[in-house]
């Protein structure tokens, strides 16, 4: 495991300045199970979970002025442009009382994590990211069956590439500042939150 950030992240951010953050990045590829996850650690951790799909997902849903592109992207498996994304999240940030954030299935590509880092004025203390084969994670999301547009094997082919394109770099940019854990996610849910258990049951004290 390297991992080594466990101090609350005091930065010049607007959001900052008001509390003490800390957050967790939660990466991996479509499917390899961050939203179950994200579940479990709320459940036990009390985080709160932004996913940041989830969020793109209502602003479709409110017919929001993005809404129409959003929906286009998300059908092609394409990240949308970071600031609208961001700007969401920080909204969700905002929102809460609570300090502690999961923020799941982003940042997806260099751009997102630049961008956060910019509007937010903050950084993760940890990243999570749940390492999965390929063949799983599509197996997974067409078992998924939560009525999504993009969980159909022609956008998850897509997804994939994207992902295989643009992950890497944030996951290397992270664990040269010793951020990153990085998680086996094959196994069974319970089996892989005793892997992530640790993460969380060693940062408890410093909170
Ligand atoms: N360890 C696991 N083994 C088998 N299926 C899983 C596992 N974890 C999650 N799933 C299932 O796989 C699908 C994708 O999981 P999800 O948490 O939505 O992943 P992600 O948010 O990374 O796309 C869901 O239907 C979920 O119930
Ligand atoms: O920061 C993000 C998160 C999600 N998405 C879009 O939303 C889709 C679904 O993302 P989500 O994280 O919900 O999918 P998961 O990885 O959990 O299957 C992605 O394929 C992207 O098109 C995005 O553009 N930026
Ligand atoms: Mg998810």
């Amino acid at each position: 495991m390297e991992f080594s950030s466990a101090e609350p992240f005091k930065g010049e951010g607007c959001l900052s300045k008001e509390k003490n953050l800390y957050i967790t990045f939660v990466l991996g590829g479509p499917g390899s199970g961050k939203g179950t996850q994200c579940a479990k650690i709320v459940e036990n951790f009390g985080y709160t979970h932004l996913s940041a799909g989830e969020l793109l997902r209502q602003e479709i849903a409110s017919n929001s002025e993005d809404g129409v592109m959003i929906l286009d992207m998300i059908k092609e498996g394409k990240i949308v442009p970071s600031e609208v994304t961001v700007k969401l999240i920080q909204k969700g940030m905002e929102s809460c009382d609570n300090g502690k954030f999961l923020i799941d299935g982003f940042p997806r590509n260099e751009e997102n994590r630049t961008a956060f880092e910019q509007i937010i004025g903050a950084e993760p203390n940890i990243v999570l990211f749940f390492d999965c084969p390929e063949e799983e994670m599509i197996k997974r999301v067409l078992n998924r069956n939560e009525g999504r547009v993009d969980d159909n094997i022609e956008t998850i082919r897509k997804r994939l590439k994207v992902f295989a394109a643009s992950h890497y770099p944030v996951i290397d940019y992270y664990s040269k500042k010793g951020k990153l854990c990085k998680i086996d996610a094959i196994g069974t849910e319970d089996e892989i939150f005793e892997r992530v258990r640790p993460v969380f049951a060693a940062c408890e004290g410093v909170q």
